[in-house]
């Protein structure tokens, strides 16, 4: 049995389990993909969940927001039963690779106002307290100007950003991102990765990444894994910084995000 848990050098009693998976296992028909995984989250980890193509990364993440059951074990989500789980909005998921056929009628608002609505908030009228999360989270990405475009007109890249202001609009307390900058130019995904770890440092928010880029990986979270099962390695940075911001808005992280960009000339 191969089981993976994750050290917990700096568990602190405030912080609590974001994600608990045990003994996890899943296999597509007959053939294995998970096999007894064992690991948990904690509240302000960043996780970088890294492996080789196929060792089964982008299975396990949707194992963990609910979209497959696991063959055997237990996940849990802030405590609860991902089955019983719903409070979706303190999740904001990005899949890989997200692409629509040129006539998807949706505009780039409407799919990022539709991270708003979960459950039977799916037909609600979209408020003007909406329109702004929207427009900040638009904003964060830098896609202001796409607004109106139809998402299927998109670049790839455009496509990614929309998707994560889709995921950004509800300020979720965790975000899970399945090679967010695939399709990214290096500048933009430069810009994004000094975005989500201000959020990680200053907002209270924990991740978990997919990536294939070592380099981002290992500069903000470590040369070595923490923890390691099959093909899957977990490399973990636990943020607990006392001047955390009260403020937990998109607008603030972009105010700073700005701010660097003017310094450094980053772009997003
Ligand atoms: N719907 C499916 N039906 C059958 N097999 C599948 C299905 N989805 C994935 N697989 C197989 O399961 C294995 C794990 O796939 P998964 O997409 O989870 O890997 P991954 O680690 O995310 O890979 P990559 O780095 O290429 O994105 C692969 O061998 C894949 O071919």
């Amino acid at each position: 049995m191969m089981i993976m848990q994750l050290e917990k050098d700096n568990q602190a009693h405030c912080h609590q389990n974001v994600i608990e998976l045990e003994d996890v296992s899943f296999s597509y028909e007959l053939k294995p993909v998970i096999q007894d995984v064992s690991f948990g989250v904690q509240e302000r980890d960043f996780v970088g969940l890294i492996g080789s193509n196929g060792a089964g990364k982008t299975t396990l993440l949707r194992m963990i927001v609910g979209l497959i059951k696991p063959d055997c074990g237990s996940i849990k989500l802030f405590g609860q039963p991902v089955k019983d789980f719903k409070d979706w909005s303190r999740v904001g998921y990005v899949p890989q690779k997200n692409s629509f056929n040129p006539l998807f009628p949706a505009t780039v608002r409407e799919v990022v106002l539709s991270g708003l609505y979960s459950g039977n908030r799916l037909f609600r009228k979209v408020s003007k307290a909406d329109q702004v999360k929207c427009d900040e989270a638009l904003h964060a990405m830098n896609i202001d100007d796409l607004a109106a475009k139809r998402i299927g007109q998109l670049s790839g890249g455009q496509q990614q950003r929309a998707f994560l202001a889709r995921a950004l609009i509800n300020n979720p307390a965790l975000l899970i991102l399945d090679e967010p900058t695939v399709g990214i130019d290096a500048e933009t995904q430069q810009g994004f990765f000094h975005l989500i770890k201000h959020m990680h440092q200053h907002h209270n928010i924990t991740f978990l990444m997919v990536s294939h880029d070592m380099e981002m990986i290992r500069s903000y979270l470590g040369q070595e894994p923490k923890g390691e099962c099959g093909k899957l390695k977990f490399y973990v940075k636990h943020s607990h910084e006392l001047e955390d911001c009260g403020e937990t808005n998109l607008t603030h992280s972009l105010k700073e995000l700005r701010h660097s960009m003017e310094k450094g000339k980053v772009g997003v």
